[in-house]
């Protein structure tokens, strides 16, 4: 159970957010993605337990949740960052697609992940931007699966990564007519780990120089690289092709040539 199979979409499609292209980069083959994330053992975990997510976060569904017509105990989650590479819970349905409405920004800290408690990383959550669309995947979940990914998702996103839950409008690629409304984890400026705007330059640099749990925080970026040059050239994301570029720019100054490797 990996992420969305994503088809390459046959050119821009009516009522689709379009703004300029995005630019192409190298790798645009999806990689396996990872195996699951092992639940998180550590210390963060015990103070995770002290925790009191708000009652938004609580794990069991309730009417609060976004519902669509059909199975009422079906939902749909909206993921945008690495919910879109490596959901980690059980889904019997997922689609590629948009929210209107919202960017998405690399303004979110974080230090259990792609970062730590010296070194936060740095990962997406959404900016409300009337301008704005993001691309990513919405997961639908049924009968025991709901109960089992919002208690999955409250631990690795709300209490480890101090995101809150929003409803969001989400379009599907393949039917952008018929929207659905979906559950979305949102990093808000209230939240401890909140970072906030820096250039891209500065994002990409802070990037470049954190690891954590899951990984180093460039895999994070150049997988949401990666998944949005396979939803094709109707799907843009400025903020994250500049960061990108300034991370292409910067690499080899962290990479050594091969005359510091003979000083080795
Ligand atoms: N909520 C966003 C962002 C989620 C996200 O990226 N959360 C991070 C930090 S809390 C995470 O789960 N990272 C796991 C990883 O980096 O593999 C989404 O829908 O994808």
């Amino acid at each position: 159970m990996g992420g969305a199979q994503l088809e390459r979409p046959s050119g821009a499609r009516p009522g689709v957010c379009v703004r300029r292209s995005f630019r192409a980069h190298a790798g645009d083959q999806p990689r396996r993605p990872p195996g699951p994330i092992p639940v998180p053992g550590t210390m963060k975990q015990e103070s995770a337990a002290s925790n009191t997510p708000p009652a938004s976060q609580s794990s069991t569904p309730s009417a609060q949740f976004p519902r669509n017509d059909g199975d009422p105990q079906a939902l749909w989650i909206f993921g945008y960052g690495s919910l879109v590479w490596r959901p980690d819970f059980a889904y019997s349905d997922s689609r590629v697609g948009f929210v209107r409405g919202y960017s998405r920004r690399f303004w979110q800290g974080d230090t259990f992940h792609r970062g730590s408690d010296k070194m936060p990383g740095r990962v997406v959550t959404l900016l409300e931007d009337h301008e704005g669309c993001t691309w990513g995947v919405a997961y639908q979940v049924q009968g025991e699966q709901v109960s089992e990914a919002l208690k999955y998702l409250n631990v690795r996103e709300a209490v480890l990564g101090g995101y809150d839950t929003k409803e969001v409008t989400f379009y599907p690629q393949d039917s952008p007519d018929q929207p659905l409304k979906a559950l979305a984890y949102v990093a808000t400026p209230q939240n401890p780990g909140y970072l906030g705007p820096a250039p891209e330059e500065a994002i990409a640099t802070q990037i470049l120089a954190c690891r954590g749990f899951s990984g180093h925080n460039l895999e994070y970026l150049l997988r949401l690289a990666d998944f949005m040059q396979l939803c094709g050239p109707q799907a843009q994301d400025e903020h994250l092709a500049a960061i990108v570029d300034a991370v292409g720019t910067m690499l080899p100054c962290f990479c050594p040539t091969e005359q510091a490797l003979a000083l080795v």
